[in-house]
């Protein structure tokens, strides 16, 4: 097969959303979902081929918050595939999170409560723990994992005759102050989701520096507040279900209350159909819902440095050697 496209994660939440709009942009495409969970996958699967039984849907089991399953997953992408022309860099996880409802109380009746409820500042703390691998698992799972599935995938994505796209599902809980490039895996704080997701925007800049001139680029993209399973371990669904009114309400004052995977995915169905070359390195993408709920996209400058941005590609690419050293099993898949 010569051009595909991979989507990580996809039998929930944004990620099903956005197989499921890019298959009903274009029935043709083909399709690889690299997940986890291969019973989940293979049900996803045939939802997909039910709604278009013409559409190539091809699976891949992928673990990011393990090297091993990472390189084996790779190898198997590269017997199967020549070039990828988008991988959406979608899994991520949230574990174990605390809400400061003091926080949001006394928030709510400052000048800062609509910022506040698009960004959660302030609002929110993980629990964070060590991998099989040695390493911060929100670090590994949000970033770092994807960052050695791309490298592995290099010769499928550094085609300059034939560009390729990067899309990283990141946020607007991305933080500056959360990152540190003393601490990048966050091993030491409480806010390894905010530090991870700007860890993401990060990378992407530094790999557009590194990779443009070799036919691949990287964006990241913003879906707004998205109901899923990832928001369902922040509060339960039927507390959430309970807001719902009032963030119908919060709509008026912000439009980063997407709500829907559908409404969430519209930045990644927005992306793919622009030139890879027409876009700023510097800009977050953002799926936005207007209080009537149409939805459109939004560029918005990232608080990104760009020497910062090298300096920490400079430290993925430290450890990527270090853990690859340290693996010396023989793969196999799972
Ligand atoms: N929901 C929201 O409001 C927002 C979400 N995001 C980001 O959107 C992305 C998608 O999340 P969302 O759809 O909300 O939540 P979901 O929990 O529905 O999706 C997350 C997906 O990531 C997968 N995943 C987690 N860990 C791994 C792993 N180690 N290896 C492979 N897959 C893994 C999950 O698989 P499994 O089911 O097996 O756990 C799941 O399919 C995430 O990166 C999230 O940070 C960003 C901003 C807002
Ligand atoms: C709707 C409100 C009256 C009550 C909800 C309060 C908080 C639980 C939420 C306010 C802002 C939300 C938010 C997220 C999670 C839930 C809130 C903290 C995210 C962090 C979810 C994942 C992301 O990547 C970004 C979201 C930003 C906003």
């Amino acid at each position: 097969v010569d051009s595909a496209l991979l989507s990580l994660a996809c039998y929930s939440g944004i990620g099903f959303a956005l197989c499921k709009r890019l298959l009903q942009e274009d029935a043709g495409v083909q399709l690889c979902l690299a997940c986890r969970n291969m019973q989940k996958a293979t049900a996803t699967k045939a939802m997909l081929l039910a709604a278009h039984p013409s559409a190539q849907v091809s699976l891949v089991h992928l673990d990011v918050s393990s090297l091993e399953s990472i390189l084996w997953a790779a190898s198997e992408i590269q017997h199967r595939f020549q070039h990828l022309d988008y991988l959406f860099l979608n899994a991520g996880i949230m574990p174990n999170t605390h809400v400061n409802f003091k926080a949001l109380i006394s928030g709510l009746f400052s000048g800062e409560a609509v910022h506040m409820l698009s960004t959660a500042e302030g609002l929110l703390t993980q629990e964070d723990s060590v991998t099989s691998d040695g390493l911060q698992e929100v670090f590994e799972t949000n970033l770092f994992g994807h960052f050695i599935l791309i490298r592995q995938l290099e010769p499928l994505l550094c085609r300059l005759e034939k560009p390729s796209q990067l899309i990283w599902t990141s946020s607007s809980n991305a933080r500056k102050s959360a990152f540190s490039l003393m601490d990048y895996q966050h091993s030491k704080g409480k806010e390894s989701y905010s530090s991870s997701k700007y860890a993401t925007d990060l990378a992407s800049v530094a790999l557009n520096k590194h990779f443009n001139k070799q036919g691949l680029y990287s964006s990241v993209v913003c879906p707004g507040l998205v109901m899923t399973n990832l928001t369902y371990g922040i509060l339960p669904s039927f507390f959430w279900k309970l807001l719902m009114p009032v963030m119908w309400i919060i709509r008026f004052f912000t439009n980063t209350y997407t709500l829907t995977p559908y409404n969430g995915a519209e930045a990644q169905v927005w992306l793919v159909r622009q030139k890879p070359e027409s876009l700023d390195a510097l800009t977050k993408y953002h799926s936005c819902t207007s209080p009537l709920g149409g939805n459109y996209v939004e560029s918005r400058k990232m608080d990104v440095d760009e020497e910062i941005a090298e300096r920490f590609y400079q430290k993925l690419l430290e450890l990527e050697k270090q853990v690859l050293a340290r693996l010396t099993v023989p793969l196999s898949p799972k």
